[in-house]
């Protein structure tokens, strides 16, 4: 459902992607590894219209993305949690999640929240007029990661959305991405420093180093050691 070949992409005259070959099939999970700064952030940013396409192909459900604009990617069904989640700190859980609805067409927008999102998330329903600021580091993720949901997306794209949250929460979003990709067909592409959360949780990994993807294969029967050395510092 998303292909890319031959990406180059970076910031002004430094290239920071140089030939990025790298693909997710539909309602499947995809790890992308690297060591600090090798690019993983740009890449999704890339995918998400953010930093444009200098050379390549990026290929979403048979269409060309290279100069789709991020709303026309969200539209087309791309969601993204940035690092760091970039919640509204000061308007409610409720209030959050409705701007979420924006990603969707005019008259596909609702003022009710869908109930599917509660049951993945419970606590958002527990404190759903709670100033977003007012939240610990782990909810103010589930609430990241459900306001990009609140869309429906084909493919959503997380960038380390488990740094710095406590392994109760960890356990739980990794629980609702399989869930969900499961169960609703989505595609994710989570970027990851931590090897273990990518095997518990993705189909398939992907290391990227120095612009380039230098390993990929299948979560199952994968060895470790090999992986480590491309992601030890
Ligand atoms: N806005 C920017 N302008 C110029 N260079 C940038 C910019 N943002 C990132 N870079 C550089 O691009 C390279 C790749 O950064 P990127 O954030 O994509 O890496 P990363 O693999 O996501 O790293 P991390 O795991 O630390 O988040 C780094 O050398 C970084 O310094």
């Amino acid at each position: 459902m998303l292909h890319v070949s031959e990406l180059q992409a970076g910031y002004n005259e430094t290239m920071i992607l140089r030939n990025v070959e790298f693909g997710i099939q539909k309602g499947k999970i995809v790890g992308l590894l690297g060591r600090n700064g090798v690019g993983k952030t740009t890449l999704v940013k890339v995918l998400m219209g953010l930093i444009p396409t200098v050379n390549g192909q990026v290929v979403f459900d048979g269409k060309s993305l290279k100069k789709e604009k991020p709303e026309h990617r969200a539209r087309a069904g791309i969601a993204y949690v940035p690092q760091g989640r970039e919640i509204f700190s000061d308007l409610t859980i409720k209030e959050n999640l409705l701007i979420g609805m924006e990603a969707l067409p005019k008259s596909q927008r609702s003022k009710t929240i869908p109930e599917e999102i509660f049951q993945w998330f419970p606590v958002l329903k527990e404190m759903i007029d709670r100033r977003g600021g007012d939240l610990s580091g782990g909810q103010q993720q589930q609430l990241a990661i459900a306001r990009a949901l609140i869309s429906n997306p084909k493919l959503l794209l997380l960038d380390e959305p488990m740094e710095g949250i406590q392994p109760s929460i960890v356990q739980l979003i990794q629980d609702v991405l399989v869930k969900i990709a499961k169960e609703k067909e989505m595609s994710i592409i989570l970027v990851e420093h931590n090897l273990d959360a990518v095997l518990s949780c993705a189909d398939h990994y992907y290391i990227l180093d120095r612009g380039c993807m230098v390993k990929n294969g299948n979560c199952e029967n994968v060895n470790e050691d090999e992986l480590y050395k491309h992601l030890a510092v």
